[in-house]
């Protein structure tokens, strides 16, 4: 695709009411739990994305009868042992989510099955995966250098205590996954508490699975009797988290955000927000499986902040749009403990800072992180931005163009749509509110 060119020099800031797509990580975990449940799952405000559809699609190849009409997907799930050996390999385009609960998934059946990606997925680390899978008795073979394409030889698995060495909701979603399918009790010991969206949706559809008071210890019963469910996704804050920071640098902006998934896993964002001074009020709470809440945000003048390692996973997906934050505010921020920022989509700590040099921007990398110095406006060194395939990276740049001085370009926007394909009309219809409105 040509470059895009982005919406710059923001003048009446953001305005209206938004309901995001539905959230990743809970539309991933429905599709696989309805087919390895009992009966139909109904999925309503699933995420059509390039992602969601990458899971959809393979456990289709997997023998899953699904329907999707629009933003509703009906499951005919088969049990835990129901799925077939497919007739190829499964492709897994873009998405980390589906490679590595597959993998999980597919440990304890009783076929081999590859699994490839795109030329960014097949650079992801998979043996923090393999390895301790290995440990229930798992056989995944992978490249010499631990990447994709890989082979899942299905084959019995024991149950096992499994500690983790990295904090990673992907990792311990693909050991539960495998331990249900154990002949024996599992325990996955967490480095860092992660998204819980699997423990929670699993009590749901029937799972024997509990969480110490630790929010580190996880005790899963093998071979439950899952039954299908209706599963209605929330909107997802890391979508949301765009506009909420689109909102927050933007003068004149008043937007509420509805129905936004506030599970304090992934709510880091918000956290975040309030130390920098942000203007942020939840409105029309609701509990449930997974809590939600309509997101009042409006313009705010920044502080900056200081994050490290116990805080990142809650903001995992959010720190490209933290560092946009810190380089907005005023002052020095410092964001540390993020090593696994390396092994997203992109190095996200090598091209969020490459990105935010090209609007002047100071950033320092460190192994671990940035260091950002803030200042209220920008000096632009290149009008031409690259999401560099980066789905997330290219979101956060059409964002800070908004208070670009200079007309700006973005190459390799159809990156948006592993996640948010809808994301540039979204983001119109809150700027076309508030031009209109302040007319
Ligand atoms: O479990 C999930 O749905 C996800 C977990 C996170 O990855 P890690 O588990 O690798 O940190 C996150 O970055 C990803 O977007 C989705
Ligand atoms: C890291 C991400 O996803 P995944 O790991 O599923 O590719 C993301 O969505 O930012």
């Amino acid at each position: 695709m040509e470059q895009k060119k982005l919406t710059t020099h923001l003048q009446h800031g953001l305005n209206g009411a938004l309901a995001v797509p539905g959230d990743k990580s809970i539309s991933h975990r429905a599709l696989m739990l309805g087919a390895i449940a009992q009966g139909t799952t109904t999925i309503k405000h699933f995420l059509s994305s390039a992602d969601c559809l990458s899971t959809l699609r393979a456990m289709q190849d997997l023998g899953i009868k699904i329907t999707r009409d629009g933003d509703n997907v009906s499951v005919e799930g088969k049990g835990l042992t129901g799925l077939k050996k497919p007739e190829h390999p499964l492709n897994m385009g873009n998405s980390g989510t589906t490679t590595r609960l597959l993998m999980g998934l597919l440990a304890g059946q009783s076929f081999e099955t590859e699994l490839f990606g795109d030329t960014s997925l097949q650079k992801r680390p998979m043996r923090r995966v393999s390895e301790p899978l290995a440990e229930m008795g798992a056989s995944i073979l992978t490249t010499s250098t631990g990447t994709l394409p890989a082979k899942v030889i299905g084959k019995p698995l024991q149950g096992a205590q499994v500690k983790l060495k990295v904090a990673s909701a992907q990792v311990k979603s693909a050991l539960i996954l495998a331990a249900l399918q154990a002949k024996t009790p599992s325990t996955i010991i967490e480095k860092l508490p992660t998204r819980d969206h699997t423990e929670r949706m699993l009590q749901e559809f029937g799972a024997q699975i509990e969480t110490a008071a630790d929010h580190l210890t996880i005790t899963v019963q093998p071979q439950p009797r899952l039954l299908g469910q209706t599963v209605i996704v929330p909107g997802d804050i890391s979508s949301a988290a765009f506009f909420i920071v689109a909102a927050t640098i933007s003068k004149h902006s008043e937007i509420v955000l509805k129905n936004v998934n506030i599970n304090e896993t992934r709510t880091g964002i918000l956290s975040v927000l309030q130390k920098m001074g942000g203007n942020l009020q939840l409105e029309n709470k609701s509990t449930g499986t997974e809590p939600a809440a309509d997101l009042r945000v409006k313009y705010a003048t920044l502080s900056p902040i200081q994050l490290d390692e116990k805080e990142i996973p809650a903001v995992i997906d959010e720190l490209p749009l933290v560092a946009l934050l810190a380089a907005c505010a005023h002052g020095r921020s410092i964001l540390r403990g993020a090593q696994e920022l390396r092994v997203k989509e992109t190095d996200r700590i090598a091209t969020v800072a490459q990105e935010l040099r090209k609007l002047g921007v100071l950033v320092q990398e460190l192994p671990d992180g940035l260091i950002i110095d803030g200042r209220p406006a920008w000096d632009i060194n290149d009008p031409v931005l690259d999401s560099h395939g980066d789905h997330r990276i290219g979101m956060m740049m059409a964002i800070a163009a908004l208070r670009s001085p200079e007309a700006l370009a973005l190459k390799k926007p159809e990156a948006i749509a592993v996640s948010y394909p809808t994301f540039f009309s979204d983001l119109e219809s809150l700027i076309t509110l508030g031009e209109e409105e302040s007319k």
